[in-house]
């Protein structure tokens, strides 16, 4: 697979752009014409650039307005056409991308537009250029793939072929089947990207909405599986418009846009049994092994672990670091911190085979965690996440293997559980990165995302988890004004109450809930009043549905850092979202 990206992506000066694609590993790249108009190098110097960058230059674009217009606008559009030849010629460009006209056309006729293509493409044939005509899912007359592919055909130049955009067939629509019927040599390019199923119109969801591959809702697999079906052997090209990332980082966002490709690739050769472009298979994830929070002084989450009934498992042989566990619910808690806040710096999976696990992340673009290791320790493999969280895999049972090599503790404790989510906060930079690397490398899946109200604006939650649950990673992307994300680790217990009971009386203080929660609550559902005053009385929520019951409670912050308890009753499956704003503002409320 050769990969390409449109300089468009990416925030920064058309240089910085291209050390960034280069950085990345793509191997070339569509440059925006824009982007050029606006550098102080020469096409001649942006040129050398990509040549010692080691970027093809796969695409100039665009082209705007050509075909269907009258005699005279033809003339001038000719002659623009050849002043962006000779900056072609310059800079070394090959192929240029021409959008179906959606301003100056005033002629709805296959036949003009074809003849008025055709002198185009000769003129640029004297050139050997080729010209890639693509039907904009808003242009005039031109607004479908099979259109665009038949003006083509009609004006039958060797070097006039089509540019496929998924995003302009998806977005409309459209039957993707159809690219089969095109030949894969007349197939000049190919525009990949993604989008959010948006009822809006069509031209602000292109230019503001679209994604990298695996982030939005578009069937992507089966839409680049058609096009190599097709015959189609260019590169795969990312176009992808998009508010945010316009924003970020150049650097970064262009690795993000990599891993897209990558895992879009792997996808789609793994749905047809194609061998190219494989990864080592995803490993589903098993259970959460543990949960690491790291920060200068962790004292308070000692107490507050002691005080909801862990066990103290003791002090690691050779690092400032120790473990409290509940059951399965493992906590560890490391003062070899590069931050002085405490916060949830890293967590364990439990796969089949670790080694796969961590190889499949690194052929993702995840950097490899180096952690210190003694003779006699156990080797867990680790990679970064975007946002430097540590991601540990283990295939073996951690009592047998790496929790040993904590001394000093006991494994009795009052409480037992799991660990059933943890919460992830994000900065709106950081947010789609991370929920493509949880579905790329970690393989978890999306469930559909949802918005939830706080004091601080509105939060959009979306939960990364396995099919059967035993991992589930809510992932939350904060309001760009509200304080740093706040993380939290869930457990999960048989008997909520009874460890709000115990950490009541062992002194830990609860999130305080306001009493008209209590009063919602009773409206909504017909609860039992002893079992309203027990909610009450220990700042418990609740939530109901058609499947089971949901009892949950918080523990303050420390740092950035709370705990969760839960119990699930019958096959109760959300995570008590009608009680996130109460939550919300509750915190907002105790915050000092
Ligand atoms: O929004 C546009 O104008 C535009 C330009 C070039 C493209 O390839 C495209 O898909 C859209
Ligand atoms: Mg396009």
């Amino acid at each position: 697979m050769r990969t390409s990206i449109a300089t468009v992506c990416l925030s920064g000066s058309l240089t910085e752009k291209l050390h960034a694609c280069a950085a990345a590993g793509f191997d070339g790249v569509e440059i925006m014409d824009a982007d050029l108009t606006s550098a102080y190098e020469s096409p001649e110097e942006i040129r050398a650039l990509c040549a010692r960058l080691g970027l093809s230059i796969d695409l100039f674009q665009p082209f705007r307005d050509f075909e269907g217009v009258d005699e005279v606008t033809l003339a001038d559009n000719l002659r623009r056409a050849e002043a962006k030849f000779d900056i072609m010629e310059r800079i070394g460009a090959d192929t240029i991308l021409l959008c179906s006209n959606v301003g100056t056309a005033t002629v709805d006729d296959d036949e003009v537009a074809a003849r008025q293509l055709g002198q185009l493409a000769d003129l640029a044939a004297a050139r050997g250029i080729r010209i890639a005509y693509e039907a904009l899912a808003w242009g005039r007359y031109v607004d479908d793939y099979r259109h665009a592919w038949r003006i083509v055909q009609l004006a039958d130049r060797p070097n006039l072929g089509v540019c496929l955009d998924s995003f302009h067939i998806l977005s409309r629509g459209h039957d993707p089947a159809g690219i089969e019927q095109i030949d894969g040599d007349k197939i000049f390019f190919l525009q990949l990207a993604d989008a959010p199923a948006l009822q809006m119109d069509v031209l602000s969801w292109s230019r503001h909405h679209r994604l990298f591959p695996g982030e939005g809702d578009f069937a992507l697999t089966a839409f680049l599986s058609h096009v190599i079906r097709a015959g189609y052997t260019g590169p795969l090209s990312l176009e992808v418009f998009n508010d945010t990332f316009r924003q970020t980082d150049a650097v970064r966002t262009a690795a993000h846009a990599r891993r897209s490709l990558t895992w879009l690739a792997d996808r789609t050769a793994t749905e047809n049994g194609w061998s190219e472009d494989r990864l080592v298979s995803a490993q589903a994830a098993h259970g959460i092994d543990f949960v690491e929070v790291a920060g200068a002084d962790l004292s308070d989450m000692d107490q507050m672990l002691a005080q909801l009934g862990f066990a103290f498992r003791g002090r690691h042989r050779s690092k400032p670091v120790r473990l409290w566990s509940a059951g399965d619910a493992r906590i560890i808690l490391n003062e070899q911190a590069k931050h002085e806040q405490a916060q949830v710096a890293g967590f364990g999976l439990v796969v089949d085979d670790a080694a796969a696990a961590v190889e499949r992340a690194l052929a993702l673009g995840a950097p490899s965690v180096f952690r210190r290791t003694y003779a006699g320790e156990h080797e867990l493999r680790a990679v970064a996440a975007p946002d430097g969280t540590e991601v540990y895999w283990h295939d073996q049972p951690a009592d047998e293997s790496w929790a040993t090599e904590f001394d000093g503790g006991s494994t009795i404790g009052a409480t037992a559980g799991v660990i059933d989510h943890v919460n992830l906060g994000y900065r709106w930079q950081d947010f789609d990165d991370a929920v493509l690397f949880a579905a790329s490398a970690l393989s978890l899946t999306a469930e559909s995302s949802s918005d939830v109200p706080s004091p601080n604006g509105l939060v959009r939650s979306q939960v990364m988890r396995t099919e059967d649950g035993v991992v589930r990673l809510p992932m939350n992307l904060a309001p760009p004004t509200a304080p740093l994300p706040t993380r939290h680790i869930a457990v999960r217990c048989d008997d909520a109450i009874a460890v709000a009971r115990h950490a009541r009386a062992a002194g830990l203080t609860f999130l305080p809930i306001p009493r008209n929660y209590y009063d919602d609550l009773s409206a909504r559902f017909d609860l039992d009043e002893g079992f309203l005053a027990t909610l009450q009385e220990l700042d418990l929520f609740y939530d109901r549905d058609a499947d089971g019951e949901f009892i949950h409670f918080y523990t303050p912050t420390v740092g950035g850092v709370f705990l969760e308890i839960v119990e699930r009753r019958g096959g109760y499956d959300g995570y008590g979202a009608v009680n996130a704003p109460v939550r919300l503002a509750a915190q907002r409320a105790t915050a000092h």
